[in-house]
């Protein structure tokens, strides 16, 4: 059995304040716990793009003849993109969000009793991320890895197995997107199959592994002030990301700041995650993100974050590597970086850089 990520925050207990999920239908005012100033997060009122530049992720039909390199370029400037024609049923996608839905419209009681543990990685809780910053995240999250059929259990003693139905079949459709998504970018840079040794050894995905992430964002009185879920990166290869019909997911560009992903019906945002960023030799960005919030309509956003199974190591594809030059990282498996991430968040990167003799 390789490991898995059920265990990878074990030994790396964090703590998080689950206790102090509010219930936030019945909060009429912002509290100042939740209010958020650029000293908590230097990219809080960092400039939003100017609308008058159009400029956002671009979306790409993944049945075009040129979505190869579209995707490649994507990737290399933004780190995400959102597709259409990606062969997922509309069904689905709606019978997720109205899973999501669901889940979090329960009583806050029901709810925590699926609480995630502070060594465990699934189940209901804000976001890991939160123990990094001093203010509260205006969201609340449900994550799965492996089989959600305990915690089902436990929110919806009717319902449950019709549920664990729908993340499985969803899980199923999002595994092969995003392996099918992975070898369409490398392609862009030349590298196929044969470069990649762990990738090519079994060619039915035994190799990946992946997590979902069900968020929710309630209406909030004084959004300007609040955070839905702050500045990171994922640390996956990818991450594939529905989002309801409802804006609030931003991209960070340096020479453009704040850039809100519009929602489109039906169609699938793409993120660039961290193992990405090292496998392409720093090539592909790996895209700093955060959520939102709004007055008027609550916001759902179901995230499948991919990666490979736990025990592999990750490196630069040597291709990728100039013959005179060393690689950009270190290698590391999903597990150690996870762990990295857990201690040094936005610094993970930046930790396992070899730095080059200027
Ligand atoms: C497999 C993963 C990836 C995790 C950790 C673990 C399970 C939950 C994922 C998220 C989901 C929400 C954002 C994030 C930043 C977070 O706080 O939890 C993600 C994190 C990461 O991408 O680092
Ligand atoms: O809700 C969103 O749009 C972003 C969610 C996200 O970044 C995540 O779950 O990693
Ligand atoms: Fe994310």
């Amino acid at each position: 059995m390789p490991a898995m990520l059920t265990d990878v925050f074990r030994g790396h207990p964090i703590h998080l304040p689950h206790s102090h999920i509010p219930d936030f239908t019945s909060l009429r005012e912002l509290p100042d716990s939740y209010k958020w100033t650029p000293k908590d997060d230097l990219l809080f009122s960092a400039a939003p793009s100017p609308p008058a530049t159009g400029e956002n992720i671009p979306l790409i039909d993944l049945d075009h003849p040129d979505a190869t390199n579209q995707i490649g370029h994507a990737c290399r400037t933004w780190g995400a993109f959102q597709i259409s024609d990606h062969g997922v049923p509309l069904g689905l996608l709606q019978d997720i969000e109205f899973l999501t839905g669901s889940l979090f419209g329960l009583p806050v009681q029901r709810k925590l009793k699926s609480a995630r543990s502070e060594t465990g990685v699934s189940g209901y809780g804000v976001a890991r991320i939160a123990s990094f910053f001093n203010k509260q995240m205006w969201s609340e999250g449900f994550t799965i890895t492996g089989s959600p059929l305990n915690d089902f259990r436990k929110l919806w003693p009717q319902h449950h197995l019709n549920y664990c139905d729908i993340v499985e079949e969803y899980e199923e459709h999002m595994k092969k997107l995003a392996s099918k998504l992975m070898w369409l970018a490398l392609n862009s840079l030349g590298v196929s199959e044969e470069d990649i040794e762990w990738a090519s050894l079994s060619s039915d995905l035994n190799w990946a592994q992946a997590a979902l992430q069900l968020n929710h964002y309630p209406v909030c009185p004084e959004p300007d002030r609040a955070m839905g879920l702050a500045a990171h990166t994922d640390s996956t290869l990818l991450t594939i990301l529905y989002q309801n019909n409802t804006a609030g997911l931003q991209v960070f560009r340096d020479d453009l700041g704040w850039v809100t992903v519009p929602p489109f019906p039906g169609s699938l945002v793409v993120n660039v995650g961290d193992l990405f960023h090292i496998l392409s030799n720093g090539l592909f960005k790996s895209v700093l993100h955060r959520a939102r919030v709004n007055q008027t309509r609550a916001r759902l956003s179901v995230a499948f974050l991919w990666g490979p199974q736990s025990d592999i190591k990750i490196s630069p594809v040597p291709k990728l590597v100039s013959p005179v030059e060393s690689p950009l990282y270190q290698s590391v498996t999903w597990k150690e970086y996870l762990r990295t991430k857990a201690t040094h968040f936005n610094k993970a990167l930046s930790m396992i850089r070899n730095h080059r003799e200027e």
